[in-house]
């Protein structure tokens, strides 16, 4: 027999479960959406699959692209890797042939690039201008009006306050770039593609469009700079994209990178075939070969123990070093080694 007591309990403990459950419902639901937030805020540039074919090639392979708001992304591969392809279709200079993108969160890209400044292949001046003159010409072009002030910033923000007047011809190709990079940033860009700027510059016009890169990072831009030198990116970026054949072979970050970058043990032998084959029976997983070179990159292995293998085994051995491996060497082993194509 059931008491009233008995029935509010269970009546109470029906309410309990429900709102229980609620509450779980409504944790779900918040959790997701902060962490929507995070996703739409984090990300400024995310490709799906984005792939552009000519011909019958895909020059960008079925790209995901990560890039975060607020970071100096290094956009690295060689020459013909696919890297200008990828600006344009951000730029919308280029369209997909398929894939997706997602820009400041949105896929509403039309409104989304009114927040991007390119500078794609040259910087495109008007040789006969003079440098303020450049500027105000894109800011016309832009339907920017009385720009004096913004003209006079931009040029004192890149370094050409005191050549103003002078006529782009008659730049360095440091000055150009400078310029180029100022007149992406009239519309007052969150996120700005720059294409090799810094290709051709000698080392003090890298030092400054590096320092300029620092400048605009500090003042919340964020920056997509591609090059096929990660020497001269490695110092600023905070993380990489690494672009061979049209695919992407993988992103990585600056701490990443320091903690990929091992020391290898380089051994120069006579009989590589036969080399390859004691390392493989020593335990050795981890190697690459370079004609009769090996670089061995197991932690664990001892090099004292495989040259004594490797005499053994009747190969003469001419050299067994450690070596650190460098960023850009790495690199280069992830683009496909030093005989990629
Ligand atoms: N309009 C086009 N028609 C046909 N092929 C093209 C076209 N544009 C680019 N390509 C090819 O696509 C490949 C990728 O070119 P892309 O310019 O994107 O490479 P990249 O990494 O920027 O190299 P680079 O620094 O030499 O410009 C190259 O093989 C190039 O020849």
């Amino acid at each position: 027999m059931t008491t009233d007591s008995d029935e509010i309990s269970g009546f109470s403990m029906f309410f309990k479960k429900a709102i229980d459950i609620k509450l779980r419902e409504l944790y779900y639901c918040i959790s997701n959406l902060i962490q929507l937030g995070e996703f739409m805020s984090d990300y400024i540039v995310r490709t799906k699959s984005l792939t552009k074919t000519y011909g019958r090639r895909n020059v960008v392979d079925h790209i995901n692209m990560h890039v975060k708001r607020g970071e100096i992304y290094g956009f690295i591969g060689r020459n013909g890797a696919g890297k200008t392809t990828t600006l344009k279709m951000i730029a919308n200079l280029v369209s997909p042939t398929s894939g997706e993108m997602e820009l400041f969160g949105s896929t509403d890209l039309k409104q989304a690039r009114k927040k991007i400044g390119v500078l794609i292949e040259n910087p495109g001046l008007y040789p006969a201008m003079n440098a303020y003159d450049n500027i105000k010409m894109k800011c016309l072009m832009l339907g920017i009006e009385n720009s004096d002030k913004k003209i006079k910033e931009l040029l004192e923000l890149v370094g050409l306050q005191n050549a103003a007047n002078k006529k782009a011809k008659n730049f360095s190709l440091g000055m150009k770039q400078r310029l180029g990079v100022a007149m992406t940033l009239v519309n007052d860009p969150e996120l700005i593609l720059l294409d090799e700027p810094i290709n051709g510059l000698d080392p003090q016009g890298i030092v400054e469009l590096r320092d300029l890169f620092l400048k605009l990072q500090q003042r919340g831009i964020t920056i997509i700079v591609s090059s096929h030198i990660l020497e001269e990116l490695s110092k600023i970026a905070n993380r990489f994209g690494v672009i061979a054949s049209g695919k992407l072979i993988r992103e990585v970050t600056t701490e990443e990178l320091h903690t990929l970058s091992h020391t290898a043990i380089v051994i120069e032998v006579d009989k590589e075939v036969e080399a390859k084959k004691v390392l493989m029976d020593f335990g050795i997983e981890d190697f690459r070969q370079d004609k009769q070179t090996f670089f061995v990159f197991d932690k664990d292995a001892n090099p004292g123990k495989i040259n004594t293998a490797l005499v053994q085994a009747g190969i003469e051995v001419s050299s067994i070093r450690t070596q650190d491996e460098d960023i850009e060497t790495m690199f280069i082993n992830m683009m496909g080694g030093a005989n990629y194509v």
